[in-house]
Formats: C-alpha cells, sequence, structure tokens
C-alpha cells in the first residue's frame, strides 16, 4: 500500500498492492492502521456501490455539514474517469478540479476530504464503483453541482444522466457551506 498525495490539499490517491495468481486477484482497499500512520484518523460508518453503463455519467455530489463526510472511491470492476471539485471557500484550489482514472486493473482508491463534489464518467459497461464513507446517507444534506458547469470536458456527446444530476444548481449558482480548513 502506497498514499500519493494530489494538488488538491487532502485529496489522496491509495495505491493498493494487487496480489495476483492463478485464481484472480486480490486486493485490500483499506486497513485502519495504515491510514492511521498517514495521519488519515477516519471510522467508516458506511459502505455502497452503484453499476453503470458505459457513457453513464454521476455527480457532482456531496453532503453538506454536519453530514459532510470523508469518501473513499474504487472500482472493482470496470473503469471509470472520477472528476472531484474543490468547493471550499479560502481553498488554493478553490473551483479547481482534480481527474483520475479508477478501474479495476489499477486498484486506486482515491480518499476525497470534506468540501470536494464528487462525480465520475463511466468508461465501460457493467462498471462497478464502490464507497466507504465517515457519515451515513441523508437525503436532506445531500447536494449537487451541475457536472457540465466548472469547465470539465468530459469527452462524451451523448451521457446518460439522471433528471437529479440535471436539475442541480451550476457551480456559480451554488453558494458553497464549505470554508477551507474548517471540520476537516
Ligand atoms: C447515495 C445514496 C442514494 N440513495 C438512494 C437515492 C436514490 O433513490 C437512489 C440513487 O441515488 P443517486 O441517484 O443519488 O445515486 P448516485 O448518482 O449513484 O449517487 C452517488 O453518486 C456519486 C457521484 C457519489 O459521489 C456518491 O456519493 C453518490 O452520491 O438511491 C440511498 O438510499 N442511499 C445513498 O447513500
Amino acid at each position: 500500500m502506497n498514499i500519493v498525495n494530489t494538488p488538491i490539499d487532502g485529496l489522496r490517491i491509495l495505491e493498493p498492492k494487487i496480489f495476483k495468481d492463478l485464481r484472480g486477484r486480490f486486493v485490500k482497499t483499506f486497513n485502519n492502521d495504515f491510514f492511521k500512520e498517514h495521519k488519515i484518523e477516519i471510522e467508516i460508518k458506511e459502505s455502497y456501490y452503484s453499476i453503470s453503463h458505459k457513457d453513464v455519467i454521476r455527480g457532482m455530489h456531496f453532503q453538506i455539514p454536519p453530514y459532510d463526510h470523508i469518501k473513499l472511491v474504487y472500482v472493482p470492476f470496470g473503469k471509470i474517469v472520477d472528476v472531484v471539485l474543490d468547493i471550499r471557500k479560502g481553498s488554493p484550489t478553490y473551483k479547481k478540479f482534480f481527474k483520475i482514472e479508477l478501474s479495476a486493473d489499477n486498484g486506486k482508491v482515491l480518499i476525497i476530504p470534506k468540501g470536494l463534489a464528487h462525480g465520475f464518467k463511466s468508461l465501460q459497461n457493467n462498471t462497478n464503483v464502490t464507497y466507504m464513507q465517515t457519515t451515513c446517507y441523508s437525503p436532506e444534506a445531500d447536494k449537487g453541482i451541475r457536472f457540465d458547469s466548472f469547465g470539465f470536458d468530459w469527452e462524451c456527446d451523448n451521457p446518460k444522466v439522471s433528471d437529479r444530476d440535471l436539475s442541480f444548481k451550476t457551480l456559480d449558482e451554488f453558494d458553497s457551506p464549505f470554508v477551507f480548513g474548517d471540520n476537516q
């Protein structure tokens, strides 16, 4: 296991060891002691996954305080372009995004701090995106920003998007409750 920093403060990539043998693969995506050693003290409260067709875009999602959370994301089957957007006012990377390919092949786990909006595009049918979070789902706190409002080129002519995701405010319309350095 190895942890890599990104240009966005608090956003990290866990690169697990992938054990391959004649049966297939074995990948460990979370180890409490290892995270503690890297000063990531978290308690996982909920885990879930989605399965998406190719060209599905989901996002850009987050939960607002006090139900905001650290979110771990990885892809046990398939491949995505994962995108996070910094919506912490005062952050050196406020309104900037970061993208990374997550796949069953690379096993990478994205560790997303509070105050970042998250979304992805599925690059393959039957892509499984799995999450672990430090707070439970709260429908009232679950919010989003339009996926096509912050300058990221999704490279997709006909994305499959939910009505809810199309109803969100744009980045500029959204008044973010997140402040860099608060409660992180
Ligand atoms: C996220 C979530 C949704 N739901 C319900 C609400 C809805 O009826 C159905 C599908 O929800 P959504 O359309 O929000 O699913 P989806 O668009 O896949 O939501 C996910 O998107 C990505 C980008 C994330 O970052 C995740 O944290 C999560 O927000 O499941 C829960 O019951 N619990 C949950 O934790």
